[in-house]
């Protein structure tokens, strides 16, 4: 148990999100829901005070389990079966307080935008200088993405909770990929990964007038 939780690491994570994709350009339930636990793990290594982001990315995850667990498992294999299954059976609320407010669409949309934000700020840490602010990168990046989803309440506990992360260096080497010029190198060849899952579930998605779900 020790061994696994020391041999976890950021690469590992960004792997899954490889994984995601078929030959035929879909994205993949299972290794989608993978990434995303694995992203929670490190979010929890960040201290307390992220608990109830994980919280909340939690029951996400928790939700799309019970249907990849559920007789309809195989509408949810990819996000392109669950859209098709889920619009052909009116599964899919588009007016707030309707009677499926836990559909799989609007549930992955939430974490679709989240991975924007990711994506956003692993970037900026990428090709950030030495002496960059996290607390900075990480709030240009909610800024910029996820921020106008959310209440005021919930973007000023954001705020303050980016203040508590640690320096660019000491954030790197939480990735567990060695020293920071190597989680660099290790960024450099993952996140066209997550940029690509991040680009055909968005296309998916606008094809289908699904980006504003409530
Ligand atoms: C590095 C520090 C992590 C900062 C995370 C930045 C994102 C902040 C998101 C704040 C979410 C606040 C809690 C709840 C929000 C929900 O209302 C809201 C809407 O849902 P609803 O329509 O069901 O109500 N939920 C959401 O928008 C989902 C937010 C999910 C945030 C995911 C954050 C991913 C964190 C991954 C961190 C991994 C770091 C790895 C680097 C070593």
């Amino acid at each position: 148990m020790a061994d696994e939780q020391a041999d976890f690491n950021l690469k590992l994570v960004l792997i899954s999100f490889k994984q995601c994709l078929s030959e035929k350009e879909e994205v993949l339930m299972d290794p989608y829901i993978t990434g995303w636990k694995g992203l929670i793990r490190f979010l929890n290594k960040l201290g307390t005070i992220f608990s109830f982001i994980s919280k909340d990315l939690m029951t996400k995850i928790q939700i799309m389990e019970r249907f990849r667990s559920s007789d309809q498992k195989e509408n949810y294999s990819s996000l392109q079966c669950m859209v098709q299954y889920e619009l052909d059976n009116r599964l899919v609320d588009f007016q707030k307080c309707s009677d499926h407010p836990d559909s799989g669409c609007r549930t992955i949309l939430r974490l679709h935008r989240a991975l924007h934000w990711l994506q956003m700020f692993l970037e900026g840490l990428r090709t950030s200088q030495e002496d960059c602010k996290t607390s900075v990168l990480c709030t240009d990046s909610y800024n910029s993405t996820l921020a106008s989803y959310h209440p005021w309440i919930i973007r000023k506990a954001v705020t303050m909770a980016f203040c508590t992360l640690p320096s660019r260096s000491a954030f790197l080497e939480t990735m567990n990929v060695g020293a920071p010029e190597e989680a660099v190198e290790m960024l450099n060849e993952a996140m066209p990964f997550i940029c690509q899952v991040y680009q055909v579930t968005q296309k998916l998605f606008e094809e289908h007038t699904l980006l504003e779900l409530p």
